[in-house]
């Protein structure tokens, strides 16, 4: 008699993480705590940004990466705000730069891990659709995802004059080929820690982890970002941010 055959066994489901590099000092937001201890609607950045990451039902860690001086601090934060105990929140120490905190961010994934977000601190108002729509996107097969929006400006490239002068321009890329990238930025672990392993070592800077993964020759995908992922860099987005939350906790929207 021909056996039954068993069953395939499903594949393993990818654990999701979410590093978020909080490291930072946030000297364009002017002279304060750093950027992601200051406050929105009474809440530090840094736990609304937590917070954003830990709704997305996929994502079961989080890799919070701290000042180096305050990673101690950080957590007793982070455990002050009655974050949900069923997500892991772990807090490590930054570098220098934003890559170097990304990096000691990755190191500190378990081995389980093989989708990465690496969401700055610094969008404490990202949606959750948006964390999901860059997740699944990766789990459907694209190796690196970012969302985007398509910018209202026209842009010029020049030749930067140091000393602040008139500045001589040298084109105008057609704006329509053009996206304002946003985080978070999801990756195949596999891919990402390959960029920070080759890209990094060669001193070559990167202000966002995807840059890093095209340099590696690999394709990098758009979904749609959202305006309320809009980063919190100089005093007048910290404006719009308490206006927006303002609007969500009017309107029960989060
Ligand atoms: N050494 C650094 C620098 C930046 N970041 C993080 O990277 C994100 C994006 O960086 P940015 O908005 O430039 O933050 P800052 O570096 O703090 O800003 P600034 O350049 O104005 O000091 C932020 O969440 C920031 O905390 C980090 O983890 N480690
Ligand atoms: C990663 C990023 O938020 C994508 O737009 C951005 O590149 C960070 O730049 P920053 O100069 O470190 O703020």
């Amino acid at each position: 008699m021909t056996p039954t055959p068993l069953p395939a066994t499903p594949p393993a489901p990818r654990a999701v993480a979410a590093v978020i590099p909080a490291a930072g000092r946030g000297v364009r937001l002017g002279p304060g705590a750093p950027k992601a201890l200051r406050t929105l609607g009474g809440i530090p950045i840094l736990v609304h940004a937590v917070r954003a990451l830990i709704r997305a039902r996929e994502v079961s860690l989080v890799v919070v990466v701290a000042p180096a001086d305050g990673v101690a601090a950080v957590r007793s934060l982070l455990d002050s705000h009655g974050l949900p105990e069923s997500k892991e929140i772990a807090v490590v120490a930054g570098g220098d730069t934003r890559q170097d905190s990304v990096r000691l961010g990755l190191a500190a994934l378990p081995d389980d891990v093989d989708v990465v977000l690496v969401h700055d601190a610094a969008r404490p108002l990202v949606p959750v659709e948006t964390v999901d729509a860059v997740a699944a996107a990766v789990r459907a097969g694209a190796p690196a995802v970012v969302p985007a929006l398509p910018l209202a400006d026209t842009v010029k490239e020049v030749v930067p004059a140091p000393g602040g002068g008139p500045e001589p321009v040298v084109g105008t890329p057609e704006r329509a080929r053009l996206r304002a990238v946003q985080t978070p930025q999801g990756f195949r672990r596999d891919v990402l820690a390959e960029a920070h392993e080759k890209i990094a070592s060669n001193g070559e800077g990167a202000t966002d982890d995807a840059g890093m993964v095209e340099r590696l020759g690999v394709e990098v995908v758009v979904v749609p970002g959202h305006e309320e992922a809009f980063k919190i860099t100089r005093p007048l987005d910290l404006v719009l941010a308490e206006a927006v939350l303002a609007r969500r906790r009017a309107t029960d929207v989060f």
